[in-house]
């Protein structure tokens, strides 16, 4: 598989390596105002950059025929536009918050535990993250998945980043030195706590995701989620 990568930080340079040992090639990369390659030879390209950045890159890649993989996250505002824009050109087309096999299997197990938890009132649920001080969005994508998944089954009216109103999910950010990526979702009583946490230890997870969404996007057309990739009922 011949690879675009569209941002060449932290994880275009994780993606290139775990790329580069499975056997395919990169063929275009490029970052804020750099570019080296071939764009319109790649099978499909990886979108890894910033949030004022997403639209553009992803727009590029979908009007030259290319498939998309986007884990770009901060930007999702603007998500209904790229859709339309992908049906529009017959394209196709995948963006996650967190590409990682353990976060979309935590995905499933927070709703699971959101359902469970729905009738016992006297636990107010919170989701934390915790990220690398270079992170420019907050909260996290991962997070903003993780309270949507959880007011599902909520009497919560919305997500909030630090809020103190009853009515609203908390969403709180941390950010410290080199953390890869840190969720927990609290159901706190005053008798006892439940916590779920997934602790990224690295970014290869993040990256063997993206590749595995790329091979499975390559001969497609339409668009997709991570669920699908791995095969996660709803
Ligand atoms: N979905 C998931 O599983 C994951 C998502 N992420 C998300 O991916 C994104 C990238 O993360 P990370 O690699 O750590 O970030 P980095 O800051 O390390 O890398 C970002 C890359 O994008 C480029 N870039 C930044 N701004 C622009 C711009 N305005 N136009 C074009 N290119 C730009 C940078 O260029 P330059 O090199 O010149 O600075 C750099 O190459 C973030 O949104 C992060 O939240 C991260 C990990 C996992
Ligand atoms: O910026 C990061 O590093 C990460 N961003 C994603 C997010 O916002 O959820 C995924 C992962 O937690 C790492």
């Amino acid at each position: 598989m011949k690879i675009a990568l569209l941002g060449y930080g932290k994880m275009g340079k994780v993606i290139e390596k775990l790329a580069l040992e499975k056997g395919h090639s990169v063929v275009f990369k490029s970052t804020i105002d750099s570019s080296e390659g071939n764009f319109k030879e790649a099978d499909v390209a990886i979108e890894f950059s910033a949030p004022e950045a997403a639209v553009s890159n992803i727009s590029k890649a979908l009007e030259a025929g290319i498939p998309v993989v986007s884990g770009t996250t901060g930007w999702l505002a603007r998500y209904h536009e790229m859709v339309n824009l992908c049906e529009s050109r017959n394209g196709s087309f995948i963006s996650a918050s967190n590409f990682s096999v353990g976060v979309n299997l935590f995905f499933s197990i927070n709703e699971y535990a959101a359902k469970l938890m729905a009738p016992w009132k006297e636990y107010d649920v919170s989701v934390e993250e915790i990220h690398h001080t270079e992170k420019k969005d907050a909260p996290s994508g991962t997070a903003i998945t993780m309270a949507e998944g959880i007011l599902k089954h909520s009497d919560k009216r919305d997500w909030q980043l630090d809020s103190s109103d009853e009515k609203s999910l908390k969403i709180t950010a941390k950010r410290e030195e080199d953390v890869k990526g840190t969720h927990t979702v609290s159901y706190n009583s005053t008798i006892d706590a439940i916590s779920l946490e997934h602790v990224a230890h690295s970014r290869d997870g993040f990256a063997k995701g993206a590749i595995l969404a790329a091979e499975f996007l390559k001969d497609k057309k339409g668009i997709f989620t991570m669920k699908d990739v791995l095969g996660i009922e709803d």
